[in-house]
């Protein structure tokens, strides 16, 4: 038999790059497409690496060209920040919308048609508890978030049109490092909770709670805080029953919530930081930044069934592989750098 192998656009990004180990580990080829905007040319060290844009027709010709027993494409590239999609919209829509329709024409004319998308649990509007399931409102609050929901649309109707099946998997709010720390967050200034309370930590200023005045149990905001690895392994499990998955849903699209089924505050994340750590964490309140949600966590077994899939880490294993993770690239990155900057 060939090697089976799976595209992943944004493949040396933080979740594309750690699905890429979850593969490599079974054997699994991944193919990564990647612009490195965000993302670390070393996460595609040692698989095949096409540094381009999604949207490049002639690029993804190639991609198929060169791997035809490409049998999925995992199309986690985009851009990622909430607050940032408020001030600047159209650069969401073009990165994240504009550009994966062209991927998915460039995919389908390739003869691609099984689509594992990164969504987001952040398109849905979740009631006064916050436990949102796949029949829970989709109708998201910031740029950033409807763009995953079209894109999710998009792959629907195609799914109708009998062109492509696809799975979207919903992600909540990935934290942690695989495990073996071969990948793990590659942004020097993080913008999301946890990225915060680390850099706050090791540059020893304080952490800023965005947000005190939330109709939650401690006015901070609730999040489902799941671990990378095993949000990887999610999609391991999705990619390897992807017919079956697919053909759930309506019209041959699926879309499943992959979360931890535990809402934390961010006042409790401050709490579980501080436990790892073994010493408080300093913090100010801040307002609360634009596009927020006050809470939103994951009440869905659905995975379950679907994929015999679920999460094996809590919120301090992720805090704990995290600061691991970021104490191996800081050291990494100081002996990279010019001795005058030492
Ligand atoms: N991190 C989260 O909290 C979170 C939560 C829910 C969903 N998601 C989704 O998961 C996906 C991956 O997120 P991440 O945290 O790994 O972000 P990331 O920024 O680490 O990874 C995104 C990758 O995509 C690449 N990229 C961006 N635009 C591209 C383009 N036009 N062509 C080719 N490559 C491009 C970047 O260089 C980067 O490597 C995103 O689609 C994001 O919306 C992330
Ligand atoms: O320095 C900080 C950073 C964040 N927060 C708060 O922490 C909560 C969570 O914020 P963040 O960690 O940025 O996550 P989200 O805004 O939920 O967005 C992330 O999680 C979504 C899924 O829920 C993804 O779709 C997005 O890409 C990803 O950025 C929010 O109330 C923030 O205001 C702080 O209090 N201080």
């Amino acid at each position: 038999m060939r090697n089976v192998k799976y595209l992943i656009t944004g493949g040396a990004g933080f979740i594309g790059s750690t699905v890429g180990s979850a593969l490599l580990d079974r054997g699994i080829t991944p193919v990564i497409l990647d612009d490195l905007s965000t993302g670390r040319a070393s996460f595609a060290a040692g698989r095949p690496f096409y540094r381009g844009d999604v949207a490049d027709g002639d690029l993804v010709d190639r991609i198929f060209a060169e791997h035809p027993e490409i049998r999925a494409t995992v199309h986690c590239a985009g851009v990622i920040v909430v607050p940032e999609s408020t001030r600047d919209p159209l650069r969401y829509y073009r990165e994240n919308l504009a550009k994966s329709v062209e991927l998915v024409r460039h995919l389908v004319r390739n003869g691609c048609r099984r689509v594992l998308f990164s969504s987001t649990a952040a398109v849905y509007r979740p009631g006064a508890d916050f436990a949102v399931d796949e029949s829970s409102p989709v109708d998201p609050v910031s740029p950033y978030a409807r763009t995953k929901a079209m894109v999710e649309a998009v792959l629907a109707d195609c799914a109708r049109a009998g062109e492509l099946r696809a799975v979207a998997l919903r992600y909540f709010n990935p934290i942690g490092a695989d495990p073996l720390l071969r990948t793990g967050l590659q942004l020097r200034h993080p913008t999301h909770a946890l990225g915060r309370m680390i850099e706050a930590a090791s540059t020893g200023t304080e952490f800023r709670v965005t947000g005190t005045d939330w109709p939650t149990r401690d006015g901070s905001a609730v999040r489902d805080y799941v671990h990378v690895w095993d949000l990887a392994q999610a999609h391991v499990a999705a990619l390897a029953r992807f017919d079956e998955v697919a053909a759930a849903g309506p019209h041959g699209y699926t879309a499943l919530n992959i979360g931890t089924g535990v809402g934390t505050t961010v006042r409790e994340l401050l709490a579980a930081f501080a436990a790892v750590t073994g010493r408080p964490l300093p913090y100010r309140e801040a307002p609360r930044r634009s596009g927020d949600v006050p809470g939103v966590y994951n009440r869905s077994r659905r995975y379950q069934d679907l994929l015999g899939w679920s999460p094996r880490f809590g919120v301090e294993d992720g805090i704990r592989h995290a600061l691991e993770w970021r104490a191996l690239d800081d050291r990494r990155h100081l002996a990279a750098a010019p001795l005058a900057l030492r």
